[in-house]
């Protein structure tokens, strides 16, 4: 029997699983050292384990939903392997894996080896350092958290991090040198390489090598030696370039100019850029060999509009460091509402030069009021309200996020609108109808329909 892991640890058996198979399963985790929680109810938080017999739209809605506030690891249990399109609807469905146990027969030691990595890039993710420097919480982000922490942490692969202006490229790197755990960063802006001096800025140079070369110099492949070499905006990389830095990349090896040796360096690449390398590729811009050493994990920030969620937390969080530790200021209500309804372009860069400004132009004790925003950021007076706005968009990809269909959103919408109008109405059917733009009788079919169904 193995150490006991101390997890908090459940088990949710579907109905079509017997009480025998369920203990079965349950025994088999006991040896491999996992004490699960007394099969039944699933719960909030912790890690779950799923026994399924065969998948139906009310299995995959269960596991949506248990998915949703924690780590469910799915196993197949029945008497025959399930076909592959249910395994993958599991994934879909939110399950982190699944495993294929037939007649609950498995390696607990497998389920006990999952939840262990599981565990760690859990805790990885949710520690101070990540959560100060990435900040935010919906679902894409934290997405986004776990896939960096993996590759920082795990692995020694080389990342391509892609993403629009603003949303934390460079923040994400940085922090795969921090977790890392390696010698130095090295950052290069490759739009700031010309023809002339780029081969000194990554070789380096002897001395006396070119007019000018008073002394030898290291370059970025010797000074990232043991560290991390960060390539920030890749995609500018001139082609004479891409070709050479393929070859350090193969061999790990290059020359100084000027010099005949060969030096030897280990680094990590990392690299980054808001350009698609794919359509480069493509047309010719970006070597195809060159891209795929590159980007053999990619992640890609989210713009600040697929993570509306995430406006406030980064804007008190913007806000906190500016007015320094100990110190509190917030925002008051008409202020956030302004917040949430802004469009940021510049992504979460322009978030937080929105916030600065408001700050410097804030005095005193209690809350940033709208007198705080500068004039020409004021929106104009009577203007109609923009719609759909951030808040409908963020309500929509929550339900996108719980992998809720077209139909379902749809109906939805208009249920709640129906609602919301009777309300206002007084339940007068025709006045409402009037209201919504729909004919009377269109409504009563609507609401009669909508009677039935519940
Ligand atoms: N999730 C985040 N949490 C905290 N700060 C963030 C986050 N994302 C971005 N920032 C801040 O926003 C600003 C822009 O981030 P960063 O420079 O990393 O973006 P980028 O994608 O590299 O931009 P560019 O493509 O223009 O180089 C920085 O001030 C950074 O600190």
């Amino acid at each position: 029997m193995q150490a006991r892991l101390s997890l908090p640890l459940w088990i949710h058996p579907f109905e079509q699983v017997s009480a025998a198979l369920c203990a079965k399963v349950a025994s088999a985790l006991a040896q491999a050292g996992l004490q699960a929680d007394a099969a039944g109810s699933a719960r909030s938080g912790g890690f779950g384990l799923a026994l399924v017999d065969g998948v139906d739209a009310a299995v995959l809605e269960r596991v949506r939903a248990m998915a949703a506030g924690a780590s469910v690891l799915a196993i197949a249990v029945g008497a025959h392997p399930p076909p592959t399109a249910d395994m993958w609807a599991l994934l879909e469905a939110g399950a982190f894996d699944v495993l294929n146990w037939t007649d609950a027969s498995g390696d607990a030691t497998q389920v006990r080896a999952r939840l262990e990595r599981r565990d760690a890039l859990q805790r990885l993710a949710d520690s101070p350092e990540v959560r100060s420097t990435l900040v935010g919480a919906s679902p894409a982000w934290r997405a986004l958290v776990r896939s960096v922490v993996e590759v920082a942490a795990f692995t020694e692969s080389p990342v391509l991090i892609t993403g629009e202006t603003g949303t934390g490229k460079d923040q994400v790197a940085q922090l795969i040198h921090r977790l890392g755990g390696r010698g130095e960063l090295v950052v290069l802006d490759c739009t700031t390489l010309t023809p002339e001096l780029a081969g000194s800025e990554l070789f380096g140079h002897e001395r006396g090598a070119f007019t000018g070369a008073a002394s030898a110099r290291d370059g970025a492949f010797a000074l990232a030696d043991g560290g991390v070499l960060f390539l920030d905006e890749v995609g500018e990389l001139p082609l004479p370039l891409q070709a050479q830095l393929l070859r350090v990349l193969q061999e790990h090896t290059y020359k100084r100019i000027g010099s005949n040796t060969w030096q030897h360096s280990r680094f990590r690449l990392v690299c980054a850029t808001n350009r698609s390398l794919e359509e480069d590729v493509a047309n010719g811009r970006f070597r195809a060999d060159l891209f795929h050493r590159i980007a053999a994990w990619r992640c890609r920030t989210p713009p600040l509009r697929e993570r509306g969620d995430d406006v406030l937390p980064l804007a008190r969080h913007f806000l906190a460091l500016l007015a320094g530790p100990g110190a509190s200021c917030e925002f008051d209500d008409a202020v956030r509402e302004y917040l949430l309804l802004r469009e940021y372009p510049g992504n979460v860069r322009e978030l937080r030069q929105a916030v600065a400004r408001l700050w410097y132009r804030h005095s005193g004790p209690g809350p940033i009021t709208i007198g705080d925003l500068a004039p020409d950021e004021r929106p104009a007076r009577g203007a109609p309200a923009s719609w759909p706005d951030v808040r409908f968009e963020s309500a929509i990809r929550a339900a996108i996020d719980l992998r809720i269909g077209l139909a379902r959103i749809s109906q939805a919408a208009a249920d709640i609108a129906i609602q919301l109008v009777l309300e206002q109405e007084g339940d007068n059917n025709q006045r409402a109808a009037l209201r919504l733009g729909v004919t009377d009788r269109a409504l009563q079919i609507r609401r009669k329909a909508w009677a039935e169904a519940h």
